[in-house]
């Protein structure tokens, strides 16, 4: 497992276009040894502003969108399409604008869908479609220090054997989510936290100065090879 790799940013605008960057350039990577690549993407503002440079830079046609697998680190399980889901926020910023394989599309299910309004069966189904590895994981981080849907001190953060949880009573709305666990997120070659803006000032701090994953969850998402903390420079100004 590898020790965390802090990049700091002048602004959130430079961390976006600068992560599409690095994330384009790493799918590229993939597919040039083994011809596909699998992404975990992150619901939250600034994973979104990635995607939104990742759509429009020139050099996203260097990928071959339809040899890459995508998931999600967490959804919001709510009805199919509902603004609030990570994946409509993904669909609209980028997914929508390339020529992926729909089968490589690896959404939860929502609430409205197969299994109706019973997470654990999304979790559970959603569980059986996950790779062995990951080659990039996306993750934000919120301010109470949770990454994916997984809080501090919650049910989520102390699963060690399955592989997606259901979480309920987010204290973060809306309540009840759907979450890749911590030793799942460890199945990345690479997992890069991206963050922004000063309310994230204490958790980064926490999590990058020996909180344990049980306090402040990101602190335990690592990448086997690589693990970037990719800040602006007020997520970073308690460091
Ligand atoms: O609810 C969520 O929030 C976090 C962080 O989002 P941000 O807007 O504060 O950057 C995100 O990582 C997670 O995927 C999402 O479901």
């Amino acid at each position: 497992m590898s020790s965390p790799d802090v990049v700091v940013h002048g602004s959130g605008e430079v961390l976006a276009a600068a992560a599409a960057a690095r994330l384009i350039t790493s799918l590229v990577d993939a597919q040039t040894a083994r011809g596909t690549a699998s992404l975990v993407l992150t619901g939250g503002r600034t994973g979104n502003a990635v995607l939104e440079h990742v759509r429009s830079s020139p050099a996203r046609d260097a990928v071959d969108w339809s040899r890459v697998d995508l998931y999600w680190g967490d959804e919001r399980f709510l009805p199919s399409g509902h603004a609030d889901r990570n994946e409509t926020q993904a669909r609209a910023a980028l997914l929508d604008h390339l020529p992926l394989d729909p089968a490589r599309v690896h959404a939860v299910q929502p609430s409205d869908g197969r299994f109706g309004d019973d997470p654990d069966a999304a979790a559970e189904d959603y569980a059986a479609v996950l790779p062995e590895r990951f080659d990039v994981c996306l993750l934000g981080v919120g301010e109470e220090g949770h990454t994916a849907s997984l809080f501090p001190d919650s049910p989520g953060v102390h699963e060690t054997s399955r592989a997606v949880v259901a979480v309920r009573d987010c204290p973060k709305p809306p309540p009840t989510r759907v979450s890749l666990t911590l030793p799942t997120i460890r199945r990345s070659t690479q997992v890069w936290l991206m963050t922004t803006g000063s309310a994230k000032a204490e958790p980064v701090a926490l999590a990058l100065g020996g909180a344990t994953e049980v306090q402040i969850p990101a602190a335990g998402a690592r990448g086997l090879d690589r693990t970037l903390w990719l800040l602006d420079s007020s997520a970073a100004a308690k460091l």
